[in-house]
C-alpha cells in the first residue's frame, strides 16, 4: 500500500531523511521507533506530502505519489494525526470533529456511530471546548477526526506523548480495534515502549535519519531488546 524507496529530505540544507527504504502492506500496523530528534516526525510529513524528498519516491496505492501536494494525498485516503494533535481549542468537540468530513465525500453517519462507539467521552462532550478535554481525550479528538475522512492509512505522530499511562494502554487498544473493524492500515511513529509492543504488527528501528534495522513480532515480544533500540 505504501512504498517508500530511497527516500531523503532535508529542511533548508539540512539533510534529516537519508535513503529511506520502508514498506506498508494492507491492513498491517507498522510502528517506526526511534529517539528524539532521528527524523520520526520528518518521515510521516513526508510521506504526507508536506515535505517534498530531495531524492527517492513514494509509492502509495499503486501509484507514484512523490511529488503530490498533501490535500491530494488526503483524497486519496491518507490520513495524517500531528504531534501535539492539534485540534482547535475554542471550537467544540463536535466541531472539530466535522472538520474531517470535507476532506473525502464518503463519511457517512454510519461511520460517526463507530467513532462514537470507540470514543464515548467525545459523544458525551459534544458541545464542549476541545481545550477544555485533558491530553488524553484531545488525542481521541484528533483521532476521531482523522477518521471521519475514512481514511486507508492513517499516520499517526507519537500518540502516547503527553497522555497519562492509563489512557495511553487504551489508545493502543482503541488503534487496533479500528485496524481490525474498518480495515484501516496505520502507521506510527513511536519512542513509547509499551505502545511499540503492543501496537505494531512489525516495527521499524530508526537512528539519524536512517533505517538501521526491521523488527518481526519474535523480538517486539522481546522488552529487552526493543528496550535497546530506545536507549540512551
Ligand atoms: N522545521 C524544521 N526546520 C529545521 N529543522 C528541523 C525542523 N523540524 C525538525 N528539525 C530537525 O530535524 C531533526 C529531526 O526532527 P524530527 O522532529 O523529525 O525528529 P523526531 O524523531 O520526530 O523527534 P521527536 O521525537 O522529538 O519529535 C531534528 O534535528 C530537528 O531539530
Amino acid at each position: 500500500m505504501l512504498e517508500l524507496d530511497g527516500v531523503t529530505a532535508a529542511y533548508d540544507r539540512t539533510p534529516i531523511l537519508r535513503g529511506v527504504d520502508l514498506s506498508v502492506d494492507e491492513g498491517e500496523i507498522v510502528g517506526v521507533m526511534g529517539k528524539n530528534g532521528v527524523g520520526k516526525t520528518t518521515l510521516l510529513k513526508t510521506v504526507m506530502g508536506l515535505l517534498e524528498p530531495t531524492e527517492g519516491t513514494i509509492r502509495y496505492a499503486g501509484a507514484d505519489v512523490t511529488s503530490a501536494s498533501a490535500d491530494e494525498r488526503a483524497r486519496a485516503g491518507i490520513g495524517y494525526i500531528p504531534q501535539g494533535r492539534d485540534v482547535f481549542p475554542k471550537l467544540t468537540v463536535e466541531q472539530n470533529i466535522r472538520m474531517g468530513e470535507k476532506i473525502r465525500a464518503d463519511s457517512d453517519e454510519t461511520l460517526y456511530d463507530q467513532i462514537y462507539g470507540y470514543f464515548p467521552i467525545l459523544d458525551e462532550r459534544a458541545n464542549q471546548d476541545a481545550g477544555t478535554l485533558s491530553g488524553g481525550q484531545q488525542q481521541m479528538l484528533a483521532i476521531a477526526r482523522a477518521l471521519v475522512s475514512n481514511p486507508d492509512l492513517l499516520l499517526l505522530d507519537e500518540p502516547s506523548e503527553g497522555i497519562q499511562p492509563s489512557i495511553v494502554g487504551q489508545i493502543s487498544e482503541d488503534m487496533q480495534a479500528i485496524n481490525e473493524d474498518l480495515g484501516t492500515t496505520i502507521l506510527f511513529v513511536e519512542q513509547n515502549l509499551g505502545v511499540i509492543r503492543e501496537m505494531a504488527d512489525r516495527c521499524y528501528a530508526m537512528e539519524r535519519g536512517e533505517i538501521v534495522d526491521e523488527v518481526g513480532p519474535t523480538t517486539l515480544a522481546d522488552e529487552d531488546a526493543i528496550a535497546e533500540y530506545l536507549a540512551v
